[in-house]
């Protein structure tokens, strides 16, 4: 498969949703779509089942964090549903990342873990986390744990990727949110990269939502980004 742009499908509502999807023609490569706390807690399984039964590939953004026993058990239900990746906070610790390894094992699912999120720039890290590090090394320290727990891969912004993948091994993947096109609004997002930047820093994904879900034209946008990104 092609490194993916994954749609991020933060709607408040599944018609408006599976119109968007609408716009996409069928015989597209299969897209790859994040589903979200947002959709997940209104939709939740059966919106994920059906989406999997139309063909899509799934990035389950759950963002679990909890003690290890909830996580595995968690992990051992989400196990069956065929979902291509699923979040849990790096911050939950090793034991938590490793039990959510071994409640996902038997199932193809990619385990991602969440180091610092994308829409918290030095000063959150520094004043409100009261963390005494530069993000980059933040990142990496949560990624490394992430990686000697068992993890398939991170989430991070994609300016810290060459310094995840120098800390942990190339197969190690780094999905990337926090991506805006030149022209596009930052909004809440803190540690951004453009497609282009993000794909010359070597992220395996990126992750995008309003830039393509907010646009007058959203399959247009997501063929915009797509040409960008596989430049
Ligand atoms: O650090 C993180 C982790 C997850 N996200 C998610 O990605 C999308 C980004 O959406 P945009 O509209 O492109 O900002 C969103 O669903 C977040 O929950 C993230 O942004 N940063």
């Amino acid at each position: 498969m092609n490194k993916p742009v994954i749609v991020a499908l933060d709607f408040a509502d599944d018609f408006e949703c599976i119109n968007f999807l609408n716009q996409f023609p069928k015989d597209d490569e299969k897209l790859f779509l994040k589903i979200g706390l947002e959709m997940f807690c209104q939709f939740g399984y059966p919106f994920v089942r059906n989406l999997r039964e139309r063909g899509y590939n799934i990035f389950l953004d759950l963002k679990l964090h909890d003690i290890p026993n909830t996580v595995k058990r968690t992990c051992e239900m989400i196990a069956q549903w065929d979902v291509q990746m699923l979040t849990v906070h790096a911050t939950g610790g090793s034991e938590m990342i490793a039990a959510a390894k071994e409640g996902l094992a038997g199932s193809s699912t990619q385990l991602l873990a969440v180091t610092q999120l994308t829409s918290l720039g030095q000063s959150e890290l520094a004043n409100e986390l009261q963390v005494p590090l530069e993000s980059q090394d933040y990142v990496t320290h949560l990624a490394k744990l992430a990686y000697q727990n068992g993890a398939d891969g991170v989430i991070s912004s994609a300016l810290e990727v060459p310094v995840i993948k120098a800390a942990t091994s190339t197969d190690f993947l780094c999905v990337t949110p926090g991506i805006r096109p030149k022209s596009a609004q930052v909004g809440d997002q803190k540690r951004v990269a453009t497609p282009a930047h993000a794909r010359s820093l070597g992220s395996d994904a990126i992750v995008v939502g309003r830039p393509i879900t907010q646009a007058e034209n959203g399959h247009q946008a997501y063929v915009n980004i797509c040409k960008e990104w596989n430049k």
